[in-house]
């Protein structure tokens, strides 16, 4: 068994960019409400009182903003769990924290081209294919190292 712990600086490196990625979620409703606030366009009437906005479930500026507020929704949780389980496996520290670091720039650039200054695609197919393929690199070396230990 591997000793995972706090001393491990591919530990240390996991917290820094999990809590990185966490931020970088909440930053998105943020962006969301900016984004509302510009176009005074609103999901509910109450919100549409003082800015003197409507209700409006299409705008393709919101819409864009909550779609890359959902792609992290559907991604960094996957990679809080398969980061913590590839700490497991032993990794060598400086490649764990290279996968780490590599991944939280991959998740900030994708929402970057897809809802602050979109850009032409592949930006946002490079931007969202590294991470994601860092995550299957984890989950096949999770799934490796522990498939002959039972
Ligand atoms: N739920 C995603 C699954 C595939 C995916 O995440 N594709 C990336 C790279 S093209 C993406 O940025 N999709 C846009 C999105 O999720 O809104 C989708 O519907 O596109």
């Amino acid at each position: 068994m591997v000793p995972v712990t706090i001393a491990e600086p591919a530990v240390r490196s996991y917290i820094l960019y999990s809590g990185i990625l966490a931020l970088k979620v909440l930053g998105m409703a943020a962006l969301t409400a900016r984004v509302r606030f510009r176009k005074k366009v609103f999901a509910n009437e109450e919100d549409t009182k003082r800015s003197k906005g409507v209700v409006k479930y299409d705008d393709p500026d919101v819409e864009r903003v909550r779609r890359a507020h959902l792609n992290d929704l559907e991604n960094i949780p996957v990679f809080w769990v398969l980061g913590a389980l590839y700490l497991t496996t032993g990794p060598s520290s400086e490649l764990a924290t290279w996968l780490f670091r590599v991944y939280t720039a991959g998740r900030v650039l994708h929402t970057i081209v897809y809802a602050v200054k979109p850009l032409p695609q592949p930006a946002r197919g490079i931007a969202y294919g590294i991470p994601y393929l860092i995550k299957w690199y984890m989950g096949a070396q999770i799934i490796s190292h522990f498939i002959g230990s039972l």
